[in-house]
C-alpha cells in the first residue's frame, strides 16, 4: 500500500470529516488528507442493547453521523439558491479561504465524501462512552482498573452525490479493535486523573495520547485506533475502494458529477501514483489562491459512454462569490443577532427582529442564511446559535472573536472595498487608520484594533504559552503586546515568570481597558515605546506573537539582529507566527486561517519553521526548536549563543 496515492484519492474531492474531535482531525491532517471539518449533531443515543455486539453500535453510530451531515450540507444548499443572480452556476457562497470550520459546512458544493467515525469502550459486555460528570469517570476508570478492555473505533465512509436534486449515497463501513490493559489504578490517582479533566470527553473516560498513556500497562493493536481515528485500516479500505478490481459484469459504482466512479479513480492513479506527493486538487480551491479546475478527460458514465468535457471552474466561482458569506457572518455579528440568541433561543425571526430593531423579512432571511452557514441552528421552534456561535460570536466571553468581525467589517472591509484605488496608486491594501500611522490613529480606531487582536490574542495564548517549557526564564518581554493577553498568559503558567508588554504608547495607554483576568497581576508591566526606534526593556526572553509575518525581510532582519545584539547569552527569542497555509491545513485539516490581525491585506505568503530556524541560525540563536501551537501558529524558539 502506498501511502501517499491512497491518501491522494480523495485530493480530487470535498472531503468532510462530521467528527469535533481534535484527535481525528489531528491524525487525518498528520496523513496529508485534505478535508472540511463539520462536526456530526447526530446524537449518540442509539439503544445499544439492540446490536449484537459493541462493534455494530459503534459502526452503526459512526454511519448515522456521517449521514446526518451528509443530509444536513445538502439540505443546506436551499436557502442560498434565491441569493444567486439567475443564471448563475450554484457554488459555493464561502471562499475556501479564510473561512472558519462552520462556514466551510454550507459551501454550496455537495460534499463528496462524508467521514464519520465513533470511538468506543468495550468491558465485560459493557459499552462505556465519554462520561457525563467526574462520578461517571470514576466509575468508568474503576471498571478498567487493572484490567484489559477493547476499545472499537466504528468508520463510515459515505460517498454522496445528488441526483434530481436528492441525495444519494453509498457507504463503506468498518472497525477496527485495540485491547488495552490497566494497571491496578489507587483511588488517589484515579481522583487526581479525574481532576485534571482529560477524562471527560474521551471514551471510557481516559485518554491514552496524554495522561492516560501513564495508566496504561500495554496496548495490542493500533494505537491510533484508541486515539479516536485507525488511520492504517482506513488507508486500507480506500486502497480497497479505489483499487479494486472490477469483475466482468459488475455494475459500475454510482455515477457523480464530481465523484468519479471507482474505475475513473483506478485510471488516475497511473497519472498520480507514480510520484509520492498526490497530485494538486483539480477542483476547488486551496488557502491562498485559486486553482482552476483540471478538465477531466474520458471520464466514465454509467453507461460506459466517455464524456470529454472540461469540467467548470468552480473554484474561480467560490472565490468569486465568496464575499457573501464573509459578510453575512460579519452583519450579523453586528446587529448582535448572537448576543440576542445566546441563552435565549429558539427565537422566532420576528422576536430577534424586534430585539435588533430590524425589518421581519430581512432578519428572517439573515437567520436563514446564517443557518445554512452552520452559525445557527434552525428547528420549527425558531432560531437558536450553535455552539460556535455562542462560544466565538457572541460579544461576551472568555472566547470572543466579536471584536476581530468588528473589525474586518469596518476598516479591512473599507480598505478592501477600495483595493483598485489601493493597487493603481501603489498603496498598501491596508485599513486607513492603520496606514496612516500610529501616531494619526484616533482613540476609537485604536480601540478598535485592540479589541480584535485581543480576541485573537486570548484564543491563542494558551497554545503559545505551552508550546515549550519556559519555566527557565524569569524575565520576558512581549514585543507587541498589545492588551497583554498572552503575558496574562504566561504569568499564570509560570509563577516565577515577570512579563513586560511593550507596545505603542497609543496601545499600552489604552491596555487597562481589556480585562484579561479576574485579577490583574503584578508580575505583567506595561512599557510604552516604538520597536524600531527605542531600546528595549531587558529581558532573558523575547516574545513576538502574530506580528512579524508579513514583515519584508530586510525589516525582520533588522529587528531581530537588534534584539539578538542585545540579548546576553542563554537569553531566549520566541517567535510565534502564522503557519504557511498549507502547514495551516496539515495541521488542522480544514480550519482554515483567518486574516491575521496584522496583516497588511492577503499580504506575503507566512515564512516556515524552518526559515525561521536559518534566520535564527544566522543571527547567532542556537539549539532553535519549533512547534505547533494550536494549528493556527507555529512557535520557534532559540538560545542566544555566546558570542
Ligand atoms: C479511549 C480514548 C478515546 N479518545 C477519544 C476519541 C474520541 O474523540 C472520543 C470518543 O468520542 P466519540 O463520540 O467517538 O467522538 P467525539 O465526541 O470526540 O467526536 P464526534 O462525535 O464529533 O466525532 O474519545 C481519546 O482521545 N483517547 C483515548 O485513549
Amino acid at each position: 500500500m502506498l501511502l501517499r496515492p491512497v491518501i491522494g484519492k480523495l485530493q480530487h474531492k470535498r472531503v468532510v470529516l462530521a467528527s469535533s474531535s481534535p484527535r481525528r482531525r489531528e491524525i487525518l491532517s498528520n496523513a496529508g488528507l485534505r478535508f472540511e471539518v463539520v462536526p456530526s449533531r447526530f446524537k449518540e443515543k442509539l439503544h445499544k442493547g439492540s446490536f449484537a455486539a459493541p462493534h455494530a453500535y459503534a459502526v452503526e453510530t459512526a454511519k448515522q453521523k456521517a449521514l446526518e451531515v451528509a443530509d444536513r450540507m445538502h439540505q443546506a444548499r436551499a436557502p442560498f439558491l434565491g441569493l444567486l443572480p439567475a443564471g448563475c452556476p450554484q457554488v459555493s457562497l464561502t471562499p475556501v479561504v479564510n473561512r472558519c470550520p462552520s462556514q466551510q459546512a454550507k459551501d454550496l458544493r455537495a460534499p463528496d465524501v462524508v467521514i464519520g467515525a465513533d470511538t468506543i469502550v468495550a468491558v465485560g459486555g459493557l459499552i462505556l462512552e465519554k462520561p457525563v460528570d467526574k462520578q461517571d469517570a470514576y466509575r468508568m476508570l474503576s471498571r478498567l482498573s487493572g484490567k484489559e478492555h477493547s476499545v472499537f473505533t466504528g468508520v463510515a465512509i459515505v460517498h454522496c452525490c445528488t441526483r434530481d436534486g436528492q441525495l444519494d449515497t453509498e457507504v463503506s463501513e468498518f472497525y477496527e479493535e485495540t485491547t488495552v490493559k490497566f494497571s491496578e489504578l489507587s483511588e488517589e490517582l484515579l481522583w487526581e486523573y479525574i481532576d485534571s479533566g482529560e477524562p471527560m470527553d474521551k471514551a471510557g473516560g481516559y485518554g491514552i495520547q496524554a495522561l492516560g498513556g501513564m495508566l496504561v500497562e500495554y496496548v495490542r493493536g493500533d494505537f491510533l485506533n484508541v486515539v479516536g481515528f485507525p488511520l492504517n485500516r482506513f488507508c486500507k479500505e480506500l486502497a480497497r475502494l479505489y483499487h479494486a478490481p472490477r469483475a466482468p459484469g459488475t455494475p459500475r459504482p454510482v455515477q457523480h458529477d464530481s465523484i468519479p466512479a471507482v474505475d475513473t479513480f483506478e485510471d488516475l492513479s497511473d497519472g498520480e501514483g507514480g510520484g509520492s506527493d498526490p497530485a494538486p486538487a483539480s477542483g476547488g480551491l486551496q488557502a491562498g489562491g485559486a486553482r482552476p479546475q483540471a478538465p477531466r478527460t474520458q471520464e466514465a458514465d454509467l453507461n460506459g459512454v466517455t464524456d470529454s468535457q472540461p469540467g467548470l471552474p468552480a473554484g474561480l466561482l467560490e472565490l468569486m462569490d465568496g464575499f457573501k458569506a464573509s459578510k453575512v457572518l460579519l452583519t450579523a455579528c453586528k446587529l448582535q443577532v448572537f448576543d440576542v440568541l445566546k441563552d435565549r433561543g429558539p427565537l422566532s425571526a420576528m422576536d430577534v427582529a424586534r430585539e435588533i430593531d430590524a425589518s421581519v423579512g430581512g432578519t428572517a432571511r439573515l437567520l436563514d442564511v446564517c443557518a445554512a452557514l452552520g452559525l445557527l441552528d434552525k428547528s420549527d421552534r425558531g432560531y437558536s446559535n450553535t455552539e460556535t456561535a455562542s462560544l466565538h460570536l457572541a460579544s461576551d466571553g472568555e472566547q470572543s472573536l466579536h471584536g476581530l468581525a468588528a473589525y474586518h467589517d469596518g476598516p479591512v472591509w473599507g480598505a478592501f472595498t477600495h483595493l483598485g484605488r489601493a493597487v493603481r496608486e501603489g498603496a498598501a491594501w491596508t485599513p486607513e487608520p492603520l496606514l496612516q500611522g500610529p501616531h494619526k490613529w484616533s482613540t476609537e480606531a485604536t480601540l478598535q484594533f485592540m479589541r480584535a487582536s485581543h480576541g485573537l490574542s486570548k484564543l491563542t495564548a494558551q497554545h503559545v504559552a505551552t508550546a515549550f517549557d519556559l519555566s527557565p526564564f524569569t524575565s520576558a518581554c512581549h514585543l507587541g503586546g498589545c492588551t497583554g493577553a498572552l503575558a496574562h498568559k504566561l504569568v499564570q503558567e509560570y509563577p516565577r515568570l515577570q512579563v513586560t508588554v511593550f507596545d505603542l504608547p497609543e496601545v499600552i495607554k489604552l491596555a487597562g481597558d481589556f480585562q484579561t483576568d479576574a485579577q490583574p497581576s503584578e508580575r505583567v508591566h506595561f512599557v510604552p515605546g516604538d520597536l524600531s526606534s527605542d531600546s528595549l526593556p531587558p529581558a532573558d526572553l523575547y516574545i513576538f506573537c502574530s506580528l512579524l509575518h508579513d514583515w519584508p525581510d530586510d525589516r525582520l532582519h533588522g529587528l531581530l539582529s537588534r534584539i539578538s545584539g542585545s540579548c546576553k547569552p542563554g537569553a531566549g527569542l520566541l517567535l510565534a507566527e502564522l503557519a504557511p497555509a498549507e502547514e495551516e491545513e496539515e495541521a488542522s485539516g480544514a480550519a482554515r486561517r483567518p486574516p491575521g490581525l496584522r496583516t497588511r491585506g492577503v499580504g506575503r505568503r507566512p515564512r516556515s519553521p524552518g526559515q525561521y530556524r536559518r534566520l535564527l541560525q544566522r543571527l547567532g540563536f542556537q539549539d532553535v526548536q519549533a512547534a505547533r501551537a494550536g494549528g493556527l501558529l507555529h512557535v520557534v524558539l532559540g538560545t542566544r549563543a555566546p558570542p
